[in-house]
């Protein structure tokens, strides 16, 4: 299916990394309702305020619309030629409780098309997470601390299940769930670290083997996409969101993955 077209990516004025600049007032999030100093207060005060104006916007969702506006995303990925084209896939398993856009059709057409997909496997409490192959949906069961769905660290059989980093695979494309994004590609997670420590690992990795990194690609419900969020220097920031009514192109890299739809 076509996906719906973005703003260009040329109208996007600066680079996403250019945007990691000292000057916190380009990163209140000007369409939050509150308002904060942002010369006196500091960019992880800035991200607790959006967090939480960003979980009111969440709470006021019916899981009709979070379902209308999973289906339509999920639509626009299958659609995204990256996506279409890639063989190594990583996947978030979405959950409800945190309200996040539903990967489960996502999730199914993958394994039907014969990708190879990984999952998170949150490994510690030091933003260590691992991405493991997912071969079937029967083993997936929930774990704590965060009851979010992973496999076990072995298959059936009894052996060690794959993992991206050990097994140096580089993946084509790696969905990743937030809490918040804005159109220049900035996300805002839940505060553990997991994903951008991943995606730079991912990023190393790719260097390493001289190949491409993944093209990163957020799912966000339309309540997630703010105007501006706050960023720290390790905060990575992602190619594309995909929300029900656009495929915003936050990078070159993104924008030509969306050129190469029409
Ligand atoms: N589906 C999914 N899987 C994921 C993540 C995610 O955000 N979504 N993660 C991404 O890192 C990692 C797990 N990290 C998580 C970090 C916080 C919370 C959480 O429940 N946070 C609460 C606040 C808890 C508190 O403040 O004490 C929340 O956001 O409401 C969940 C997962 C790996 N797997
Ligand atoms: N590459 C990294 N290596 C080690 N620690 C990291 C890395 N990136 C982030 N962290 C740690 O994670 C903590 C939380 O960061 P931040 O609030 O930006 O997380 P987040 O983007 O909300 O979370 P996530 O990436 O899991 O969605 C930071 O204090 C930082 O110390």
């Amino acid at each position: 299916m076509q996906a719906a077209v973005g703003r260009s990516f040329q109208n996007i004025s600066a680079n996403c990394q250019d945007l990691r600049i000292s000057s916190l007032a380009k990163f209140v999030p000007i369409n939050c309702g509150f308002v904060a100093n942002a010369m006196t207060t500091d960019v992880r005060q800035l991200k607790q305020q959006t967090r939480k104006h960003i979980k009111q916007g969440l709470q006021s969702l019916t899981a009709e619309q979070m379902a209308h506006e999973s289906a339509r995303i999920t639509a626009h990925v299958l659609g995204l030629r990256p996506y279409v084209g890639s063989k190594m896939i990583g996947i978030y398993l979405h959950c409800k409780k945190l309200r996040e856009v539903d990967t489960t059709q996502i999730l199914e057409d993958a394994m039907r098309q014969g990708k190879k997909c990984y999952v998170p496997v949150v490994e510690d409490s030091k933003s260590n997470m691992k991405f493991l192959h997912l071969d079937e949906l029967s083993c997936l069961r929930r774990v704590p601390p965060f009851n979010i769905q992973e496999p076990p660290d072995t298959y059936v059989d009894g052996s060690p299940r794959q993992d991206v980093l050990q097994c140096r695979t580089c993946l084509d494309v790696l969905l990743v769930p937030g809490l918040g994004f804005d159109r220049a590609g900035r996300r805002l997670g839940r505060g553990g670290g997991y994903y951008d420590k991943m995606i730079s690992q991912l990023q190393h990795l790719a260097i390493e083997e001289g190949r491409q990194p993944p093209l990163i690609v957020a799912l966000s419900y339309e309540a997630q996409l703010v105007s501006a969020v706050p960023m720290d220097k390790h905060d990575q920031p992602v190619d594309l969101v995909v929300t029900a009514s656009d495929v915003v192109q936050c990078t070159k890299r993104g924008a030509d993955a969306v050129m190469e739809m029409r």
